[in-house]
């Protein structure tokens, strides 16, 4: 049974058979992608408040210490973001900051807000008003938190992390597997395409990395909703000396991750995180979001690499490279995919009028995202 599943009212159920049939998976058994994608980026951090003290993460500041964007800081870094190119806003930030951070909800409160969430959706008009396509992970959400954002995102996302309970998730408030998976469910019931993926190296065993690409798979079974996996290895920080996976590991796991995830699921490790260029036999497609302006704020010791990087590691690999969008194609209506598309679309509304109106529109914007649909994007 998975910590906080009946709590939180999921029901899943992964078979003992299932998870001893992926543990006997290893990169011989997959086949690589035909191409590589990426998307570019600015990375947004909203708040370094977090409810939340994972033990790997230097990014949350403690209450007291923790900032607060504001409307026009987020512009700027929108503006330079679309002016370089990029597609998408990231609004990654502490998770839902709770009471003791008294700085950001009186700061919130004189701007008129009562949550982070009701502020995240005015960012997201910010973000899309400077011609960006926002896509937010704001961590655990209720059904009405995102609600209240949903409809003006491309898509959204969160990190599963590990269905296991784990020492780095300890404390008063911590990450739940239960609640995680909720998180997941929700989405696909509100119909959002959604990224979501495993941190590897964090007191996982080789059974809880199967049983949790098995879990994400279940959910995409109910919903249909998955775009992509994130196969993400933990790295050492300030506050994490527990070291990061070696080659060997991240190998087996992306493996495990290509074979246990139907095709139209992406599986994608970050660049700047991941040996990349070794993993692209064990079945990636993605490089993620990569940034020409902003740092990893998750990550800041970690550099994004440059786009001929990435080329290189396509190169290698004899495959193209091709930019994305934050949402992928499977999702469009008709109208704005292209004639070429081969993969199994996902049936249903899932993108909002915003949304579709942005992407329609005869603006620059507009015309840049056609462009990165039509394949010209770089
Ligand atoms: O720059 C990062 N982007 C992260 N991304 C963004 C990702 O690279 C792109 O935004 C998506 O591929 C959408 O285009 C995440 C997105 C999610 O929905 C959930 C988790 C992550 C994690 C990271 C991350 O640690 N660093
Ligand atoms: C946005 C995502 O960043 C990841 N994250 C947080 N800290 C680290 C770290 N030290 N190494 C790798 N990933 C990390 C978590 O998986 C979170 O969900
Ligand atoms: N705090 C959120 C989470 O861990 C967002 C990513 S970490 C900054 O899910
Ligand atoms: S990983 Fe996210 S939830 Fe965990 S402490 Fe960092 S910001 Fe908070």
């Amino acid at each position: 049974m998975i910590p906080g599943a009946a709590e939180y009212g999921v029901d899943v159920t992964i078979e003992e058979a299932d998870v001893d049939r992926l543990l006997a998976v290893g990169p011989e058994d997959v086949s690589p992608a035909a191409e590589l994608s990426f998307a570019r980026n600015v990375f947004v951090p909203l708040t370094t408040a977090c409810r939340y003290t994972c033990t790997y993460c230097t990014y949350f500041d403690p209450p007291g210490e923790a900032s607060l964007l504001s409307t026009a800081e987020v512009r700027e870094i929108c503006r330079e973001g679309a002016d370089a190119g990029c597609t998408e806003a990231l609004f990654t930030f502490g998770d839902d900051p709770d009471d003791r951070y008294t700085e950001i909800h009186d700061q919130l409160a004189e701007w008129g807000h009562d949550s982070i969430h009701t502020y995240l959706r005015e960012v997201c008009e910010v973000a899309l008003e400077e011609g960006l396509l926002p896509h937010a992970n704001p961590g655990d959400q209720t059904e009405a938190q995102m609600a209240e954002v949903a409809d003006l995102n491309a898509s959204m996302g969160v990190m599963l992390e590990t269905t296991a309970e784990v020492g780095a998730h300890a404390g008063p408030r911590k990450k739940e597997p239960g609640q995680r998976l909720r998180t997941i469910e929700t989405a696909g019931e509100l119909k959002v395409p959604f990224t979501t993926g495993i941190l590897v190296g964090i007191g996982d065993s080789w059974e809880d990395r199967a049983e949790s690409l098995l879990a994400i798979r279940a959910m995409h079974e109910r919903y249909d909703h998955v775009q992509e996996v994130i196969v993400q290895p933990v790295v050492d920080n300030e506050r994490w000396s527990g070291g990061t996976p070696d080659l060997e590991t991240m190998r087996r796991v992306t493996a495990m991750a290509r074979h246990a995830l139907p095709e139209e699921i992406s599986v994608q490790v970050p660049p700047n995180l991941a040996p990349a260029r070794d993993l692209v036999d064990c079945g990636i497609d993605d490089l993620g979001g990569v940034s020409p302006i902003t740092d990893d704020h998750i990550n800041p010791d970690y550099k994004w690499p440059a786009l001929r990087e990435l080329e290189a590691i396509a190169e290698e690999a004899g495959v193209p490279l091709c930019e994305r969008l934050p949402v992928y194609e499977r999702f469009l209506p008709t109208e704005l995919r292209t004639e070429g598309f081969d993969g199994r679309v996902a049936e249903g509304d899932w993108l909002s009028e915003p949304i579709r109106a942005v992407l329609a529109a005869d603006d620059a914007a507009g015309q840049r995202y056609r462009s990165v649909l039509a394949g010209e994007g770089y």
